[in-house]
């Protein structure tokens, strides 16, 4: 089945609880919620304090992508916080191996991203203790940007390596997604599809009902 996770870096802040309404009602799987720290990336966000308040508007799962260096130093505080996913930047951890055992211990979905400078033999240590890997297809830091087309094959190499080893993992990509290109990440082996401006600059609802029915499609 693949899933819809809204990015709400490019909603309006001001209305953050009516957008988060409106994508839980349209048919968003999940929330993707981009924590930014202004060093690992060149910019800044929002953190566990906000999640913890955004927790009450939804029941759907919170996807925390943290672009924070040396994220084991909140792990916990996103926890707490009601993430249900956590996604760690294999560049921005010194000890990614413990990392990920630090978010499984709070029974918490692991999750680790690579940018796009990064080879996927990074993971290979890892790749059996994970639930998702995020494949970037933007360098981190901001909404809006193209999507890098080389993205496409470091997806179908994922894909098969999960396929041959017979693991079951989520594949989601992040960056520069819309409705007319959707189809080819897909086609690529992503099952997770992450988007930002394709969702909340416009009708959000009926962007968040145009991916589901590609999904629907597809899924045929
Ligand atoms: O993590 C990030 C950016 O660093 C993303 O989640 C973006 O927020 C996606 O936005 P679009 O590229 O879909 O506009
Ligand atoms: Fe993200």
């Amino acid at each position: 089945m693949i899933k819809l996770a809204p990015s709400i870096l490019s909603a309006d802040f001001s209305m953050l609880k009516n957008n988060i309404e409106i994508i839980d009602e349209a048919g968003a799987s999940m929330v993707h919620l981009d924590v930014m720290d202004g060093s690992f990336v060149p910019n800044i966000s929002f953190g566990p304090v906000v999640i913890k308040s955004l927790r009450k508007i939804t029941k759907k799962a919170f996807d925390v992508h943290l672009m924070i260096d040396e994220p084991t130093r909140y792990i916990d505080d996103f926890c707490n916080a009601g993430a249900d996913i956590i996604t760690v930047h294999a560049e921005a951890c010194t000890h990614l191996h413990r990392t990920i055992q630090q978010i499984k211990s709070k029974n918490v979905k692991a999750a680790v991203a690579l940018n796009p400078a990064t080879p996927l033999n990074v993971l290979d240590y890892v790749l059996e203790d994970l639930d998702m890997v995020l494949i970037m297809s933007v360098n981190p830091g901001f909404g809006g940007q193209s999507f890098i087309p080389n993205s496409l094959d470091k997806i179908k190499s994922l894909r098969k390596q999960i396929t041959d080893k017979g693991l079951t993992i989520d594949i989601q990509v992040d960056g520069g997604i819309n409705t007319s290109n959707v189809r080819t990440v897909i086609e690529a082996g992503a099952n997770i599809i992450v988007a930002g401006s394709a969702v909340f600059k416009g009708d959000i609802a009926s962007q968040v009902k145009g991916f589901n029915a590609i999904f629907e499609e597809i899924g045929e």
